[in-house]
Parts: structure tokens; C-alpha cells; sequence
């Protein structure tokens, strides 16, 4: 067995880390080989709570957890991290927009840029998942000028997830028969679902979404705000955000960060425009990212942009713009 790869989850005492941490620790995203040094980081408030998970996972006589450090110290946290899963933040309520969490939540990833700046490994591969994600992951590579821009990324793979199962209960088929849907933009109500490139296999051929589905109006329409809508779905159904589904969408990020993509598939993910597709360089934006073997993501390029798609990739990097403005001036103050 290798040596303990140091992974990170904030946030730990919380509703996301329920079922990631214990998706980690079983080996479903660094594999079943990989021994875990696992860092759980909370607020003091939260110490308790936190202990009551670390006192969970001891139950649960993981082989492949080597230790488990409960802590309310960043400098404890983040050091010689390789993984850095940032959750903790304040999720919105029924009624808000994320945009409404930015002032509140902005300030914690500009300390922990600072602390995985002084304290983490130069590797570090790092998700943000609290909201606003983008912009949060936008703060955290500022703050953290030694860790290289192409480290930081945003969680916008739940979009991809829904999006696919939305399409797979459509034509009547199995999501595992479903891929490239593209995640554009914020991981918000104006992110651009874009099927353009997204195949479907019915009875072992595949079809690209548009003749597999028959029904342009709903691709068009429905489809897209479903997709929007669905964080805000869920908060008035639950009353409380999406966990489950948001953990499992973080495990599937990092594992294909982790192990690469399959040939012929991409994954969304929010990362630091580099100016492709007409994007502001320095947005955390989400794009197709092809993922090699050893770690490292190119973003695809060439796809096709029509006038429907060029409209809403606009919309939703003028929600980002706006964003940033404002969390630097939160930041700055
Ligand atoms: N990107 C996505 O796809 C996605 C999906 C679902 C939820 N989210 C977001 O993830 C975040 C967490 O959601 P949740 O349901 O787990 O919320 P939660 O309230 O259940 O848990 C958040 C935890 O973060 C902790 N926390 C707050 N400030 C912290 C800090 N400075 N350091 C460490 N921990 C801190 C809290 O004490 C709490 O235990 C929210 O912002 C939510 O909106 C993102
Ligand atoms: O929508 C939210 O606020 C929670 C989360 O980002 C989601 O998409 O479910």
C-alpha cells in the first residue's frame, strides 16, 4: 500500500461531509488501495458535533483509514494537505439566491486560500462546494498566490448529474447511457445545461440527445430551467439543501480529477478561465474538461457556439463579473 494520501473535508460537521467523508473513507474516490489521513475541519461551535462523526467513523472500522484529526485550527487542518474538499459555509434558505450567501460566505475562502497558501502541499487539488462555489473558488486561488491557478476548482458536476438523469427518465433509458452534457457558467440559476454535445445509447447505438429525445421545445424550455431550479427544487421540498446528491457529485469530481476521464467523455467543472470561448480570463467558469492520467485537465475546445448558446454563456459570466466584483470589494473592505 502507498503512503496515507492527506485529504481535507470542511465543514465536517455538517450535511454534505455526512456522506462524503464516509464515501471517502470507503475508498470510493482515491480507491481501495489508497490509505486516508482524513482532516476534518469545523467551527468551535460545531466541536461537538464534530467529535460525535469522528466517534461515527471509528464505528465504522474503515481498513483504509489511517487516522482521522478533528480540528477547529486551519493551521492544523490544512497542513501538507494533497486533497482539499472546502463544504463549509452557510447554505441559502427557501426564497434566497446564492448570490445572497456571497458577502457571508466569501470571507471564509479568502482565509482558507491564505491557509492552504501557508500550510498545503503545492500539489494540492482543491473543490470548492460551498456557495457561491465560483466565486468562492475564485477568492481562494487569490489568496493562495504559492498553489498554481489549475489547482482550484468548483463543484458543477451535481448539474452534469442532474442534467443526465433528467435526459436518461426522458428517452427511457439507464443514466449510465447518458454523457457530455456540458455544465456552462456559475453553478446557479444561470448556468447553461448544453446538450449540443451530449449522446445517448439506445439499444447499443448512440444518438446524439436532440434525435434520442424528439422534442426540441422541452430541450429548449423545460429542461434547461429544470436543471436551473433544481438546487431551489430541492430546498422547498427538504427544507434543507441538497447533501446526498451534492456529496456524490464531489466524490465523481475528485475521481475523475484523481484517475482521469474515460476516452470520449468530459466532465463540467468550474475552473479559472483562461479566455477560452470568449470567457474573462481569471472567472471560475464552468467548461468540458478532458482529464489525463496524471492529473492535469485541458479544457475541450472547438465545440460550436450558436446564437441560443452564445446568449446564455453570456448571461451567466455577467452574473459571475457581477460576483466578483462584489467579493473583492467584500474581501478588500
Ligand atoms: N456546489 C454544489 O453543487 C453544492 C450543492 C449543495 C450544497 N452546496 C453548498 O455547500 C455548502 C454546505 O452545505 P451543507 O448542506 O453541508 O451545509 P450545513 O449547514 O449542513 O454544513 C455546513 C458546515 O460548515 C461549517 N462551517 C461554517 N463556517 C466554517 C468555516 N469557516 N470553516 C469550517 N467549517 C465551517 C458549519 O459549522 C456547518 O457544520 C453550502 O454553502 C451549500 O449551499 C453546494
Ligand atoms: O441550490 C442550492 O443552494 C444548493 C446547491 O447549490 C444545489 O444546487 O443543490
Amino acid at each position: 500500500m502507498s503512503e496515507p494520501l492527506r485529504v481535507l473535508v470542511t465543514g465536517a460537521a455538517g450535511q454534505i461531509a455526512y456522506s462524503l467523508v464516509i464515501a471517502i473513507a470507503r475508498g470510493e474516490v482515491f480507491g481501495t488501495n489508497q490509505p486516508l489521513d482524513l482532516l476534518l475541519l469545523d467551527i468551535k461551535p460545531m466541536e461537538g458535533v464534530l467529535n460525535g462523526v469522528v466517534m461515527e467513523l471509528q464505528d465504522c472500522a474503515l481498513p483504509l483509514l489511517n487516522s482521522v484529526t478533528p480540528t477547529c485550527d486551519e493551521s492544523v487542518a490544512f497542513k501538507d494537505i494533497d486533497v482539499a474538499c472546502l463544504v463549509g459555509s452557510m447554505p441559502r434558505g427557501e426564497g434566497m439566491e446564492r448570490k445572497d450567501l456571497l458577502a457571508a460566505n466569501v470571507k471564509i475562502f479568502k482565509t482558507q486560500g491564505n491557509s492552504l497558501h501557508q500550510y498545503a502541499k503545492k500539489t494540492v487539488k482543491v473543490v470548492v462546494v460551498g456557495n457561491p462555489a465560483n466565486t468562492n473558488a475564485m477568492i481562494c486561488s487569490k489568496y493562495a498566490p504559492s498553489i498554481p491557478k489549475e489547482n482550484f476548482s468548483c463543484l458543477t458536476r451535481l448539474d452534469q448529474n442532474r442534467a443526465q438523469s433528467q435526459i436518461a427518465s426522458r428517452v427511457g433509458v439507464k443514466v449510465a447511457d447518458v454523457r457530455n452534457v456540458i455544465i456552462w457558467g456559475n453553478h446557479s440559476s444561470t448556468q447553461f445545461p448544453d446538450i449540443s454535445q451530449a449522446q445517448v445509447k439506445v439499444q447499443d447505438k448512440l444518438k446524439d440527445v436532440r434525435s434520442a429525445v424528439q422534442d426540441d421545445s422541452w430541450l429548449n424550455n423545460e429542461f434547461i430551467s429544470t436543471v436551473q431550479k433544481r438546487g431551489a427544487a430541492v430546498i422547498a421540498a427538504r427544507k434543507l439543501s441538497s447533501a446526498m446528491s451534492a456529496a456524490k457529485a464531489t466524490c465523481d469530481h475528485l475521481r475523475d480529477w484523481w484517475f482521469g476521464t474515460e476516452s470520449g467523455t468530459f466532465t463540467p467543472m468550474g475552473v479559472i478561465s483562461d479566455g477560452s470561448y470568449g470567457i474573462e480570463a481569471g472567472l471560475v467558469y464552468s467548461f468540458p474538461v478532458e482529464i489525463a492520467a496524471d492529473r492535469t485537465y485541458k479544457i475541450v475546445q472547438g465545440i460550436n457556439i450558436d446564437n441560443f448558446a452564445r446568449e446564455k454563456m453570456d448571461a451567466t459570466k455577467n452574473e459571475l463579473i457581477e460576483e466578483r466584483d462584489l467579493a473583492i470589494s467584500v474581501c478588500e473592505d
